[in-house]
């Protein structure tokens, strides 16, 4: 089964690294043959929204594990925050990254640039300059941006260049140092609480400033009813804004947490079940965009220290496909079509990435063979992420990547 928008059977021809062919059975003498006529062949699947940790916390991720990390979950494009040490804020530190990810990485990364400096000053980075130099979009993730007027001049900069701002929203007056969900787990826990507002206050401060800019402005990891409902309004009302959803957020709530156990501990965190309800609503009625996976990679050390010590983030890129095959699909609640759409060719529309998500002859042949078929269990020995903390160790899923090439190369083999 191939998919193209829609589903078909049919054959796909494949020549110097690019698709020549698709048709219902092609001949060609010499051709290499990869029978996939059980499985699902897919554009290589698009996640804007991961943190591979170099430079700066190698023993967490490197681009090389980061990338064979995403291969292996499918992906063929990934979309790589700046919150790495140093923060690629200038154009000597930006072209760096840029070389590194070029060297080091096995399919497509793109590189986002911080919109401050440091990711925590108020002072804006060279945008126009570190765009020229390959910043496919700007975001702050892990820090709101607390300056409404940096925010303000940030999104007109951004928008003259027809660029992107992912918006990692929180305020961090209202964060109250949380480290769960403020509501009955928090209570039930004994844990500091993290409000709702935190998020949808700096939300709905920037979607007002989005307005009156016409910037392209995404945001990140939504996680609240508030969110959806702020998001689902400025659509209504003519805004350019998207956002993205990742596979925790709809998938667990904070009812979940049943121990003090940090592979349930990330930002934002886990809602209620109401939240994650109209999250799934979100995603049914086109309010959410996408699904990003926030693939945060931490060290085992760094994540067995209990809610209140451990850091914030999960591994994610390596199950993302397989849980929203299973639970969203295979359950009736989204098309595979719509999944494929909002894991394909959603992201690389909205940021405007040419050739990606998408099968065009003559285009890179980037693509992912997966099996629907056969039931597995997600052990954390199979992860090739550094990164091995994840809530879902342990459950039975369909939907095993079996193969992913870019440009015609296989990059992983399962
Ligand atoms: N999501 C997380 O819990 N952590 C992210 C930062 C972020 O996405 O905000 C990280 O870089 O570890
Ligand atoms: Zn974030
Ligand atoms: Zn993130």
């Amino acid at each position: 089964m191939f998919y193209t928008n829609k589903l078909i059977n049919c054959d796909v021809l494949i020549e110097n690294g690019k698709f020549q062919q698709i048709a219902e059975n092609i001949v060609a003498t010499d051709a290499k043959i990869i029978d996939a006529k059980f499985q699902l062949v897919t554009p290589g699947l698009v996640d804007i929204h991961v943190h591979f940790r170099e430079p700066g916390q190698v023993h967490k991720e490197t681009i090389k594990t980061g990338t064979l990390a995403s291969a292996h979950g499918g992906f063929t494009t990934v979309g790589a925050m700046p919150n790495v040490t140093p923060v690629p804020d200038d154009a000597e530190k930006f072209a760096k990254q840029v070389a590194l990810n070029q060297v080091n990485s096995l399919i497509h990364t793109l590189q986002y640039a911080p919109v401050t400096k440091d990711e925590t000053s108020d002072e804006l980075v060279d945008i126009e300059g570190l765009a020229k130099l390959g910043a496919f979009a700007f975001s702050n993730d892990g820090h709101g941006i607390m300056n409404a007027q940096s925010m303000f001049t940030a999104m007109e900069r951004i928008a003259a260049i027809d660029s992107h701002l992912a918006a990692h929203v929180e305020d961090k007056n209202l964060f109250n140092h949380g480290v769960i969900n403020f509501g009955s787990a928090s209570q039930r826990l004994g844990l500091p609480g993290i409000q709702q507002v935190a998020e949808t206050s700096q939300l709905a401060r920037d979607l007002v400033l989005a307005k009156e800019t016409g910037v392209h402005y995404h945001v990140c990891h939504i996680s609240t009813k508030d969110g959806v409902e702020l998001v689902r309004m400025a659509k209504d009302a003519g805004i350019n804004v998207t956002c993205e959803v990742s596979p925790h957020h709809l998938l667990l709530s904070d009812q979940d947490i049943l121990t003090d156990d940090a592979n349930f501990k990330m930002n934002p965190p886990l809602r209620s079940e109401v939240d994650r309800l109209a999250l799934i609503a979100g995603l049914q009625d086109g309010t959410i965009d996408m699904i990003a996976t926030d693939h945060a990679p931490h060290a085992e050390n760094e994540k067995n220290q209990g809610f209140e010590k451990s850091a914030f983030g999960i591994t994610g890129i390596e199950t993302s496909f397989p849980l929203m095959y299973s639970r969203l699909v295979k359950t009736g609640i989204i098309s595979l079509e719509q999944l494929l759409a909002l894991m394909t060719e959603k992201p690389a529309q909205l940021f405007k990435l040419e050739h990606t998500g998408v099968i065009q002859l003559g285009q890179p042949a980037d693509f992912t063979i997966i099996n629907l078929a056969d039931e597995y269990e997600i052990q954390t020995s199979d992860f090739l992420s550094k990164g091995k903390n994840s809530p879902f160790i342990g459950q039975q899923v369909y939907g095993q990547v079996e193969q992913t090439y870019v440009n015609g190369e296989c990059v992983c083999l399962k």
